[in-house]
């Protein structure tokens, strides 16, 4: 039991009211100057202390707030009764004082009120309102009555009902639910009543000079004032709540957002990684070997272009091999790239509207005899695969007629095996932009000599010349047909070079040291771009060494050589008709060779993916449309 509820008790107990001190009391309560001082007025404290006064002059002591929670008890206990009364007519069993009181407060709701007991009277709270259908009848006036006494005990200047307000007249006292609140007796402050004069009452403060208050007015402002203050602390409450909620999803939605990207992070560096993978095997495959620029034979006629890139250069053997990785990516500049496929891209010509046909290249291959038809095929088609315009092979007639057969897009001149052949050629010289001499060339020697003749007069008109298979075998007898002309590449396999290397350097190739031999060897040729193809293709113009080990196949099938042959034949009249600009000065040989090799391996490996062991040079020609687009053109 709380303190307040002791109290509570302690005060009331022994002062129950008999019957006739509560018709004494509902006497003077009923009184119209009571009613009307009571009437609307927030504090009431005045007007108990004067019924109390009145009912001591009777003889009942009783204290002004023993008479309020009387009054208010017998008000609860009335208008219960009313609503029994509309039920089943039970009033006066729930309260004994009924008529009394409704003759009281029925005058006092509505003084023009037609209604008996079964019809109260009807309220509006403002003028215009239509008249209420429901639940708005004289009770509500009551209420409002109540409520202003009810804020008089929050003020703390009137305490709240006695526990026996609850309780019928004869039992007493008891608990009811306001005895939880504390008692105290205090006055309130005086307010402005609008008492008649000579009204009796004493101890009444009146201050004339405030203007009267609807009671109504009143009752409504303190009501609305309430219900705004309620809805405001519900509209705050909800402000945070709804904040809180805001907060609450906003950090779920950057846990999300930051898992989002991390998630995102992980997959760059997971993509990353596999491109440095594939970076390392085009690293592995493209390192730049940077060696002491020893004096070649004929330095003299060291080309111009490379000149104003040199690598580090250290002494002559063993070089230093400086190992560099190339971007793929197509958009860096060309003068910042190093990624010599980017140098590839850049020599590319576009295809425009503009162009003739011929202008992507005019290619001759210098091959073709009885025993070999395919390798000058395999050269030329090739050649117009990649992109060139026209592919015309230069043959013997016996070759002719069977390279013709194979594909009517090749033009061939069945030449080779004239007296005149030399003539024969040099008349079409003009009309190419490369010639390749050696596919299937054959070793006769007045053949050989033909070849000669026509690398005679093709270098006298600067043209680029690839030299490989019989050709090599031919400048390998003889290499001062070709040494110091800088606009040649050879392209020996491992037995051509092999015999190059001894004719030129009059000793075995030391195969624990290939970057060296392909140097060396380049050197020796003037400067020469050599071509060593083997498992790692090694590409050398003296100064440095580019390898590439692209990923390819381990199918060995002849005809390959051919294919980078004719391939390299393109490339290489691109990259020179390209200029430095193109290839940041680089040696337009070496990009180009490094173009022809990555192409063939990249043919060797889509073609093998498909065919294995049975894959020939066909199926890999049939594959350099989507190698080279895969390469150089995505
Ligand atoms: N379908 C056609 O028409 C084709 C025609 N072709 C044309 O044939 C002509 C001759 O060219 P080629 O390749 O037979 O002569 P060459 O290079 O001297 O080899 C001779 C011997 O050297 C060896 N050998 C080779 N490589 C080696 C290595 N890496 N490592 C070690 N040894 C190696 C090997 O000796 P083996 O193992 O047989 O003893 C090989 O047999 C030429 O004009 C060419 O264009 C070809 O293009 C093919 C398709
Ligand atoms: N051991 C190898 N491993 C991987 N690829 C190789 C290997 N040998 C050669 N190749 C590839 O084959 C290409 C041609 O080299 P190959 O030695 O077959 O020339 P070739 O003998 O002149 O050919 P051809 O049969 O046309 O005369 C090389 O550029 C290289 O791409």
């Amino acid at each position: 039991m709380s303190m307040c509820m002791r109290r509570l008790i302690t005060n009331t107990r022994g002062f129950l009211w008999s019957d006739i001190e509560t018709r004494a009391l509902l006497d003077i309560w009923g009184e119209a100057d009571v009613q009307l001082a009571l009437d609307g007025n927030f504090r009431n404290s005045h007007v108990y202390r004067d019924v109390a006064g009145r009912l001591g002059e009777l003889g009942f002591e009783r204290t002004p707030e023993q008479c309020r929670i009387r009054i208010k008890g017998l008000k609860r206990q009335y208008y219960q009764a009313r609503e029994g009364v509309r039920n089943n007519g039970q009033a006066r069993k729930i309260c004994r004082y009924y008529d009394e009181m409704d003759r009281i407060l029925r005058s006092r709701a509505a003084p023009a009120s037609s209604g008996g007991l079964h019809d109260p009277p009807e309220v509006r709270l403002h003028p215009q309102d239509p008249p209420c259908t429901e639940g708005c009848t004289g009770e509500l006036r009551e209420e409002e009555d109540e409520e202003i006494e009810d804020e008089e005990e929050q003020t703390g200047s009137v305490e709240p009902d006695s526990p026996q307000d609850n309780l019928t007249e004869d039992s007493g006292e008891g608990l009811s639910c306001y005895t939880e609140q504390p008692i105290k007796v205090e006055d309130g402050p005086s307010f402005a009543i609008p008492v008649p004069p000579n009204n009796g009452y004493k101890n009444v403060h009146t201050k004339i000079n405030q203007p009267p208050v609807s009671p109504l007015k009143k009752s409504k402002k303190l009501h609305c004032s309430t219900n705004l203050d309620k809805m405001m602390e519900r509209f705050l409450q909800q402000s945070v709540d709804a904040e809180e909620k805001f907060y609450k999803y906003e950090e779920q939605r950057l846990q999300i957002e930051d898992k989002r990207r991390e998630e995102e992070h992980t997959r760059e560096i997971q993509m990353l990684q596999m491109l440095g993978q594939m970076l390392n095997g085009l690293s592995s495959a493209s390192q730049i070997t940077a060696a002491s620029q020893v004096t070649p034979p004929n330095k003299s006629n060291h080309r111009s272009y490379t000149n104003s890139l040199h690598l580090n250069t250290t002494s002559f053997s063993p070089p230093i091999v400086v190992e560099r990785s190339f971007s793929l990516w197509p958009t860096r500049p060309a003068k910042d790239m190093e990624n010599i496929f980017q140098l590839v891209r850049n020599v590319i010509p576009p295809l425009t509207s503009k162009k003739h046909k011929g202008q992507d290249g005019k290619i001759g291959i210098v091959g073709g005899c009885k025993e070999y038809t395919g390798a000058p095929y395999f050269a030329a088609i090739t050649a117009l695969k990649v992109g060139a315009d026209l592919s015309q092979v230069f043959c013997t007639k016996e070759a002719a007629a069977v390279i013709k057969s194979y594909s009517p897009e090749l033009i061939v001149h069945p030449v080779l095996d004239h007296s005149n052949a030399v003539s024969e050629v040099d008349k079409w010289l003009p009309r190419l932009h490369t010639v390749v001499v050696g596919p299937g060339l054959g070793r006769e020697d007045a053949i050989l000599d033909n070849a000669k003749g026509i690398i005679e007069k093709a270098k006298a008109k600067g043209l680029p010349i690839v030299i490989d298979a019989d050709g090599l075998w031919l400048i390998a007898k003889q290499p001062s047909i070709i040494q110091g002309y800088q606009r040649a590449v050879l392209t020996p396999n491992f037995m051509e070079f092999s015999r190059l290397y001894e004719a030129m350097l009059s000793e075995p190739v030391d195969t624990s040291d290939q970057h060296g031999s392909v140097l060396r060897l380049s050197q020796a040729m003037g400067n020469i771009t050599i071509v060593q193809k083997g498992e790692r293709d090694l590409i050398s113009d003296g100064d440095k060494v580019l390898v590439c080990s692209h990923e390819g196949s381990n199918r060995r099938c002849g005809g390959q050589g051919d294919l980078l042959a004719g391939s390299l034949g393109v490339l290489v009249h691109w990259a020179f008709l390209a200029g430095p600009e193109k290839i940041i000065g680089q040696n337009p040989f070496l990009v180009a060779a490094f173009g022809a090799c990555s192409l063939t391996r990249q043919c060797n490996h889509q073609a093998f993916q498909k065919y294995g062991r049975s894959m020939t040079t066909g199926d890999m020609i049939s594959e350099v449309g989507t190698a080279f687009n895969k390469l150089f053109e995505t």
